[in-house]
């Protein structure tokens, strides 16, 4: 036995000594190991779906403890990696006020009644609580439609587009824009698979009706920006039609600088229990502490020097001039070319062709230094980048009007300058108004000498060109109206505008006939043109579709064309036109007012450009998707779901 045993130890000892046996021992004794190891493992590993919702219910559970008080960063409010990933990498570190005091009402699921000064992040302080909503449910593209956001206009639901793409762009959640246009069909095979939709009101109260597909029965939030102004343009019935066919159970913010009793009133019936956070309530001022305001008196038949001696005398500055009519800018904006002040000029209204529209926004956003004509259409939530001067060449209708083209400068924390052009007959008014509205202005005085007079070159140009004296008469005849639609008759007063002068500043040698002036002179006289006696005089709701009309604003059917001045559209477009819009089959006829209320609009057909095999491979296979747009001609790819 001892012997055996001394053999057996010679043995071992041999093979310990042996470095090339031991390996080969410790490498299958290892692989044995490693596979029991893969085997446990394989059997407790967690899938990537399980994972995700343990951390949903990690950031759930904090939700009772946010403090927006300590919220000093993104990263300080339980948002998902993706989000917060996002918004770093767009640039957003720290929260504004709004987006601060609103951010965890939202993600606890409250309604949100939300105020704040213009150029203050109202945007990401409902695109962040969707992203998170939406991941919260781990909502697929199976989903279909969990997030709809409804805006005034096209161009403005294009921006709030864009910033969801690039704040959401590590989430998988397809989305899309709806605003409107021909091909009603081609939106609707895709509109129930887009998680996150972006729409104007009319388009989607038609999608409603007449998509047979489309539901929102999964809604689980719904965001109404600029909700005042989509009430003003007379979308109040529209907008009730579709908070009707939403479920009762979904979430719902309401988002604007300027609150009306009509937005309160919606907000009393579409709102469960809601939060109400005005920012600002308690400042001393409604616009941006960095806006210096100041406005001047103006005679009608200065007007247009003044404009052309402050060019003058901003060359180098970014400026947006806001005016009454697309009429008005149409002439306008021709006319001062050909002056050539010395800055580029650009022409931004209701009645300009699509690809046109797209490309002066882009334009502008580009530029460092160039004057902006454009009527309202530009007016709400459009964030031009380091615009310097806000002119309003003509009195806004109200107050909140005021705010919000003022407020297209002085934007986030940037300082901005804006002056306002008042008729002596509009000042008393229109200031009683601002005051009342916490708007900080000063009188300033316009310097005569200073003043470069243009006249005798407008007589010239309209003396060469048929066409040019036209439109100088279109735009006399239209700015008339405007003024003569306006509401407030504390501020507004047609009868007190001297007419042969206003022409002759526009270039024209004798005052175009009016024929509405004439009746309402002759009402106004006593003297009765109607056996009814209602001529002359308009109703509240033609008195909307009108001055919406004159805006650009509303469609040819919602309106009433009675002067056959405004019938003929401008053909200014159709110069310009390019041959790649063209191209890409636009239809200019498509083209009429009320589409226009939108800056950029898309090319309909292309909306969601996505042929049939490829959307049923999407869905079939449920891979990652593209959605395109065409904008100004070239496709724009979105991420899309699962
Ligand atoms: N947290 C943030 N950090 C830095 N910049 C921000 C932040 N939030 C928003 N901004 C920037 O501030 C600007 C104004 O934001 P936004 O357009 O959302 O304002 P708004 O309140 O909706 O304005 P309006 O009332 O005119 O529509 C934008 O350029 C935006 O990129």
């Amino acid at each position: 036995l001892y012997e055996v045993m001394q053999k057996k130890k010679k043995k071992r000892t041999q093979i310990t000594d042996d470095p090339v046996k031991n390996f080969e021992k410790w490498k299958r004794k290892y692989n044995k190991t490693k596979k029991i190891v893969k085997r446990v493992q394989k059997t407790t590993k967690k899938r990537d779906w399980e994972v995700e919702r343990e951390n949903i219910q990690k950031l759930v559970k904090k939700y009772s403890e946010i403090n927006p008080k300590e919220a000093v960063k993104f990263s300080d409010f339980p948002l998902s990696k993706k989000t917060l990933k996002g918004l770093l990498e767009a640039q957003y570190r720290q929260p504004t006020e709004i987006q601060r005091q609103t951010i965890g009402f939202t993600l606890q699921g409250r309604d949100v009644l939300g105020a704040a000064k213009t150029g203050s992040g109202k945007t990401l302080a409902f695109l962040i609580p969707i992203l998170e909503c939406l991941y919260r449910e781990q909502w697929t593209a199976m989903d279909g439609l969990g997030a709809l956001i409804i805006s005034p206009t096209r161009e403005l639901a294009y921006q709030t587009y864009e910033v969801l793409r690039k704040v959401g762009k590590n989430h998988e959640f397809s989305a899309g824009l709806v605003i409107g246009g021909k091909d009603l069909k081609d939106e609707s095979e895709k509109i129930h698979r887009t998680n996150i939709v972006i729409c104007t009101p009319g388009r989607l109260l038609q999608h409603m009706d007449e998509t047979a597909t489309f539901h929102a029965s999964n809604l689980h939030m719904l965001v109404l920006d600029e909700a005042d102004r989509i009430l003003d343009m007379g979308f109040t019935d529209t907008l009730n039609a579709i908070v009707e066919n939403l479920p009762t159970t979904r979430q719902t913010l309401l988002f604007s600088a300027t609150q009306t009793r009509s937005v309160r009133d919606l907000a009393r019936l579409s709102l469960k229990n809601p939060e109400y956070v005005w920012v600002h309530e308690q400042a001393k001022f409604s616009t941006p502490a960095t806006l210096e305001q100041n406005y001047v008196v103006c005679e009608l038949h200065q007007k247009v020097n003044m404009l052309f001696s402050f060019m003058r005398s901003h060359l180098k500055k970014k400026i947006i001039v806001f005016f009454a009519c697309c009429k008005e800018v149409q002439y306008l904006f021709r006319v001062f070319c050909r002056l050539r002040p010395g800055i580029s000029i650009l022409a931004l209204h209701g009645k300009q062709q699509q690809m046109k529209r797209v490309e002066v926004y882009n334009d502008f956003v580009h530029k460092t230094s160039a004057v902006l004509f454009a009527t309202d259409i530009a007016a709400r939530g459009l964030d031009f980048p380091a615009v310097n001067w806000v002119l309003q060449f003509d009195c806004p209708e109200d107050a909140n009007t005021y705010i919000h083209r003022v407020g297209r400068t002085a934007r986030y924390k940037e300082g901005g300058e804006a002056l306002l052009v008042l008729l002596p007959s509009e000042e008393n008014g229109m200031i009683a108004q601002l005051q009342e509205k916490k708007v900080p202005i000063n009188k300033i005085k316009v310097n005569p000498e200073k003043l470069v007079c243009v006249q005798q070159k407008l007589d010239a140009f309209l003396a060469q060109e048929k066409e040019q004296k036209e439109r100088a008469q279109r735009c006399f005849v239209s700015y008339l109206r405007s003024v003569y639609l306006m509401k407030n008759k504390d501020v507004f007063d047609v009868f007190q505008l001297k007419l042969p002068e206003y022409a002759m500043s526009l270039g024209l040698a004798v005052a175009p006939r009016v024929r509405f002036l004439n009746k309402a002179q002759q009402q106004k006289s006593g003297v009765a043109q109607d056996d009814s006696g209602a001529a002359g005089r308009v109703s509240e709701d033609e008195l909307k579709s009108f001055t919406a009309q004159l805006k650009g604003e509303c469609s040819k059917s919602q309106s009433s064309q009675s002067e056959e001045e405004e019938e003929d559209d401008d053909d200014e477009e159709k110069e310009s036109l390019k041959p790649a819009a063209l191209l890409c089959g636009f239809n200019e006829e498509d083209e009429d007012d009320q589409k226009d209320l939108d800056l950029l609009t898309v090319k309909r057909k292309d909306v969601f450009n996505i042929n049939e095999e490829s959307q049923d491979d999407e869905v079939n296979k449920q891979h990652t998707s593209v959605m395109c747009i065409v904008v100004s001609g070239s496709p724009v790819a979105l991420h899309i779901g699962k």
